[in-house]
């Protein structure tokens, strides 16, 4: 087959540099083009030690990348910046996936409220599809643009899609008058390597803290994908929290129950809905999640538990870098490009 040439915009990030660790280990992808403005010029070996003789890649600047020439170009930039790109691209024929926020709300004024910018292209938004193959594969497939979903809201989706579809289909599982909790906590790396570099260590390690909690810019995207699975309006009270770790997202979520819910074997259900979705683990009863168990590999695992006979516990964790975003996003290139989801994304976690 012939190879799908790859552009990645912000190249020298953490997200663009775990595609690039990902991508290089892919039987169909060809890199074409990988950006920073700042290291421009710079071998991207000579960056990232870690990638030494697996790419022959000198990063360029952004205007001088030849992006229109790729089959796709990933961003991994900061918000804001696929979108003022998207619209020369896709009508080069060029698709995008942007690992950003700027084709993930349907709302245009909900996203200028969270993330405190005009929305540029609003007509290729309408046509741009949510990036989460376990529930948008079949309209992926065709995009030519994908606003791939968000860290945190990948681990909460998941944890909850098989309880809210099942609430959907029969009605009256979860009792939808009180809020969902979703106490989510997040490795480092979560920040950016912008961010991560001003962290300093003695700020970041043997600490931990909760942020965000006044709103977190994740809420709405959450908001609006689990109201689309439950198909009424979904409660939320979601709250992040600083690990001192570099990677790994552990979110624990609380769900009250109906009567109805009440007599549901989850474990059952979660075991059926993900049988074949290659990525999500449902883990055996009574099995705790660490971030370990996923570090390194596009694996999400989750755990139920039910404590009060009311209160159902979902234990989630994946690593940011890849289910959360930059592994999420090459199984997105796979749906897009026809290939097997799995393919170049078998990494096992590492261990310990
Ligand atoms: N880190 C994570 O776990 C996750 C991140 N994301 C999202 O992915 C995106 C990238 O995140 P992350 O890799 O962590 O961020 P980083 O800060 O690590 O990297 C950002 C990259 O974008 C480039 N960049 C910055 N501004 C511009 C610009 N105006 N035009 C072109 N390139 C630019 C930077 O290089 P230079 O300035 O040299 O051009 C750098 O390569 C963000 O939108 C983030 O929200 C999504 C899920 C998880
Ligand atoms: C630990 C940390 O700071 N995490 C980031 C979220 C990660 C991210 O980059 O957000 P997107 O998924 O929207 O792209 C934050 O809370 O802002």
């Amino acid at each position: 087959m012939k190879k799908i040439k790859v552009g990645i915009v912000g190249g020298s990030g953490y997200t663009g540099i775990e595609l690039l660790r990902l991508l290089t280990q892919h039987p169909s992808a060809e890199i074409v083009t990988i950006t920073s403005r700042g290291e421009a010029g710079t071998r991207v070996e000579d960056m990232y030690p870690s990638l030494r003789g697996r790419v022959d890649l000198v990063f360029q600047d952004p205007k001088e990348a030849p992006l229109k020439e790729c089959d796709v170009v990933f961003f991994a930039t900061p918000h804001g910046v696929a979108m003022s790109m998207a619209e020369e691209l896709t009508q080069n024929g060029v698709k995008v996936i942007d690992l950003a926020a700027d084709f993930r709300l349907k709302d245009t004024e909900e996203f200028k409220k969270w993330y405190k910018m005009e929305h540029t292209c609003p007509d290729i938004l309408k046509k741009a599809v949510y990036g989460q193959p376990e529930t948008m594969r079949d309209k992926m497939k065709d995009a030519m643009v994908l606003g791939m979903a968000g860290c945190y809201p990948t681990s909460i989706q998941l944890g909850l899609l098989p309880l809210l579809e099942l609430h959907k289909k029969v009605g009256n599982i979860v009792d939808i008058k009180q809020t969902i909790i979703a106490d989510s906590k997040s490795g480092i790396s979560g920040a950016g390597r912008k961010a991560a570099v001003n962290l300093l260590c003695a700020e970041a390690t043997d600490n931990f803290k909760a942020y965000g909690v006044g709103g977190h810019r994740h809420s709405p995207e959450i908001v609006q994908q689990l109201s689309e699975f439950a198909g009424e309006k979904v409660s939320l009270t979601f709250i992040p929290h600083l690990l001192p770790t570099i990677r790994g997202i552990f979110s624990t979520i609380y769900v009250q129950l109906t009567e109805k819910g009440m007599e549901q074997d989850f474990q059952k259900l979660y075991e059926q809905r993900y049988a074949n979705e290659p990525f999500v683990d449902v883990m055996s009863k009574g099995a705790l999640p660490e971030t370990r168990m996923v570090r390194g590999s596009n694996y999400v695992r989750i755990a139920l538990y039910r404590k009060e006979p009311n209160l159902l516990v979902i234990l989630v964790v994946e690593d940011n870098l890849v289910k959360g975003s930059s592994g999420q996003a090459v199984q997105a290139m796979n749906i897009l490009f026809g290939l097997p989801e799995t393919t170049g994304l078998e990494q096992i976690a590492l261990a310990p």
